[in-house]
């Protein structure tokens, strides 16, 4: 067999949402709260409770120079009123992506109950400050990683990253509160959340909410309290709109 042959055959061989691995909750949007970052707090104690191995590694999603995309996985560090945080280097190519376009999108799948959340909206670097925090909260394995540095520059060979890894690990053991300036908390703030709970009949469930203008909103809560704005939807009191969408 050929690779593409044997890779054909793995592929259809492969399910998703085996019953014996995954359990498919039924959603009720009609009892979701009014603000995404609840649903997605729910969820992934939900996720993590159901044996999701590491649920907090989403897809980052930014785009380059040239508005093309690009694509990688990171650690989720928080979600709360400010937003969905993550760390990475400034000097890294996301970086300088999310330096020159400050947008990104958040990808998570936890296929243990058949759900997927997708977080897209402006993202901003914390203070320096709440960077270096941020560091010193996380292991000494992290803090060597950060400081061996030039993140997504080219290795010239194996052996130069051993050494700066070497001398990193070490400066991070004997030097726990080090400095590393390039290491950065971003706050991606939402402004559109969807969650997708998958259903064995394929009738995936799709619930949308986008962060609505402040000036719709308070039109649209002066008129009736919970309306329907220019976009489609349900305006919660909250300033989300909900939606449903075909799967
Ligand atoms: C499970 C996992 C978690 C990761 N977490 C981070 C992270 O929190 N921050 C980070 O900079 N890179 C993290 N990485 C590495 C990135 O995926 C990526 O390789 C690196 O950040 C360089 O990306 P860039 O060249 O697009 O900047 C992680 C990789 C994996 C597989």
């Amino acid at each position: 067999m050929d690779d593409d042959a044997a890779l054909g055959s793995l592929l259809r061989s492969l399910r998703v949402w085996d019953p014996a691995r995954t359990t498919l909750p039924r959603f009720d949007t009609h009892a979701a709260p009014e603000r995404p970052l609840d649903l997605f707090v729910r969820w992934f104690a939900e996720a993590a409770e159901a044996g999701q191995q590491e649920p907090h590694t989403p897809s980052l999603a930014t785009s380059d120079d040239d508005g093309l995309p690009d694509v990688r996985t990171v650690m989720l560090h928080g979600a709360g009123e400010r937003g969905w945080t993550f760390a990475s280097h400034a000097s890294s190519a996301k970086g300088a992506q999310l330096a020159a376009r400050p947008y990104a999108a958040l990808g998570f799948y936890w296929p243990a109950l058949g759900r997927q959340v997708r977080v897209r909206g402006p993202v901003t670097t914390a203070p320096p400050e709440e960077s270096a925090a941020d560091l010193r909260a996380h292991s000494t394995g992290a803090l060597a990683s950060a400081l061996t540095g030039h993140q997504s520059e080219v290795l010239p060979a194996p052996e130069t990253l051993a050494r700066a890894s070497e001398a990193a690990w070490e400066r991070a053991e004997r030097e726990p509160e080090a400095a590393v300036p390039s290491w950065t908390l971003y706050v991606l703030a939402a402004d559109e959340v969807e969650f997708f709970q998958g259903d064995a009949r394929r009738r995936h469930v799709r619930l949308r909410y986008r962060r609505v203008p402040t000036g719709a909103r308070e039109d649209s809560l002066a008129a009736t309290g919970t309306v329907t704005r220019t976009v489609t939807g349900t305006v919660t009191a909250s300033g989300w709109t909900r939606e449903l969408l075909w799967p």
